[in-house]
């Protein structure tokens, strides 16, 4: 690692949107860091400090010490982190998608080339939720984690339970307030949410799943019924990621959208914020709350990963990388299901039928989400939930 003592660390900000910006701001308010590239393809007269769209610059510069990646996307975010990390820089990210898809290769590179890598604003935007769980892992083994980890779609069922906003309503006001991904589908299918869980994952069981193989279900057919459905029940709707340690070293690891009982923690997260929970063997369930998304909560934990390196860490948040498989078929619930139209594989699990749907007897998640799948649930103006 190249950090000095005796001057401040000289960052480079790859990317100053959203996140990056918030990252701009508080660095201009300290005098232990500084900025000294952001790299941008156009020309940004409003920032005060060398600007550049050469890359090879900034990597070949060793007054150097750390590169923060917010540009987001797959490329040239991959080419520009394995860049940083060979030229031993320290890097930090909040790309969900790159420390999800390339987890275990980025984790190697980093190991092989001495140097730190953080994403904790990848899972939890504002939430120091991978820190608290590096920090739990050093006392005892995770068996679960579980909660809300999309700003965009919590503000989006939150605004539609607590306001009666429309679903498109909602999701214009989340974009608007720089919640949402570049491409908001990312958001309401599940894969946003689906990222962070699978880094999450593979952080508390210090593993490494394949992000296919997490089954999802999003809530892009959410509509106002569905939550109606829910209030009569005395629950709300949320999208809840789950992950647990099954016996044989494999995990159970799914994102859908769930019925949470009114009285649950996780059934008042209100807006953009998420809450993310551990349960330790010992410990039982601890939970760390906060905004999901947002400029400035976002740039704050891309800003104590800074910190934290400024204050000597070298280090990811495990060094354990045992491939694991994902195997969903034992986890059971009855589920919440509005389809258009009824088929066999439906008629056989009926427990009760509501106004705008039915509610089943329990059911795998592995079956139910393979027979969303292929009936083109969401496609087809359906939705499902489970009932926690
Ligand atoms: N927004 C949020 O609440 C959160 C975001 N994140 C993650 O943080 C990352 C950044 O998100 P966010 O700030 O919202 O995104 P924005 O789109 O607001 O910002 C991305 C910035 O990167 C720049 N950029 C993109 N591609 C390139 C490139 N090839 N070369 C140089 N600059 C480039 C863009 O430049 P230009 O202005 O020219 O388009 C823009 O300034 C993403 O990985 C996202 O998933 C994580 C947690 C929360
Ligand atoms: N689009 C994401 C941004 C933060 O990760 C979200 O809404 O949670």
């Amino acid at each position: 690692m190249l950090w000095r003592e005796d001057r401040p660390m000289r960052i480079a900000l790859l990317g100053c949107g959203t996140v990056g910006g918030g990252v701009y701001e508080f660095v201009q308010e300290r005098t232990d860091m500084e900025i000294a590239y952001v790299l941008s393809r156009r020309p940004r007269p409003d920032l005060n400090c060398p600007v550049t769209s050469d890359f090879s610059r900034i990597v070949s510069d060793p007054t150097v010490d750390t590169a923060i990646e917010v540009m987001g996307g797959r490329q040239p975010a991959y080419e520009y982190m394995c860049a940083a990390l060979r030229a031993g820089k320290n890097v930090v990210t909040a790309n969900k998608q790159l420390m999800s898809e390339r987890y275990g290769e980025l984790v190697q590179l980093a190991r092989e080339n001495h140097v730190a890598l953080r994403c904790s604003a990848a899972v939890g935007g504002g939430i120091r939720w991978l820190t608290n769980l590096e920090s739990t892992l050093d006392m005892e083994p995770v068996l679960r984690v579980s909660g809300i980890m999309n700003g965009t779609t919590n503000y989006i069922l939150d605004t539609m339970t607590t306001s009666g906003l429309k679903f498109e309503d909602a999701l214009r006001q989340a974009q608007a307030l720089g919640y949402a991904e570049v491409d908001p589908t990312e958001d309401l299918n599940g894969a946003d949410a689906r990222r962070k869980l699978v880094i999450s994952t593979n952080v508390a069981f210090g593993c490494v799943v394949q992000e296919p193989e997490v089954t999802t279900f999003g809530i892009a057919g959410v509509r106002a019924c569905d939550i109606g459905a829910a209030r009569k029940m005395h629950r709300v709707v949320k999208l809840m990621a789950s992950a647990r340690l099954l016996d044989s070293g494999d995990v159970a690891c799914y994102l859908e959208p769930a019925m949470m009982p009114q009285g649950m923690h996780e059934a008042a997260v209100p807006e953009n914020f998420n809450l993310i929970s551990i349960t330790g063997m010992h410990i039982g369930k601890q939970s760390f709350y906060g905004q999901g998304a947002g400029r400035f909560p976002t740039a704050y934990n891309v800003m104590q990963d800074c910190l934290d390196i400024r204050n000597g860490l070298t280090r990811f948040y495990t060094d354990k990388l045992r491939p694991a498989r994902v195997d969903n078929s034992s986890i059971m619930r009855p589920y919440y299901v509005r389809v258009n139209g009824m088929d066999r594989w439906l008629q056989t699990r009926i427990d009760k039928m509501l106004d705008c749907g039915i509610i089943t007897t329990p059911v795998a998640v592995s079956e139910i989400h393979a027979w969303a799948r292929e009936r083109k649930l969401t496609e087809t103006g359906g939705f499902l939930a489970s009932l926690r």
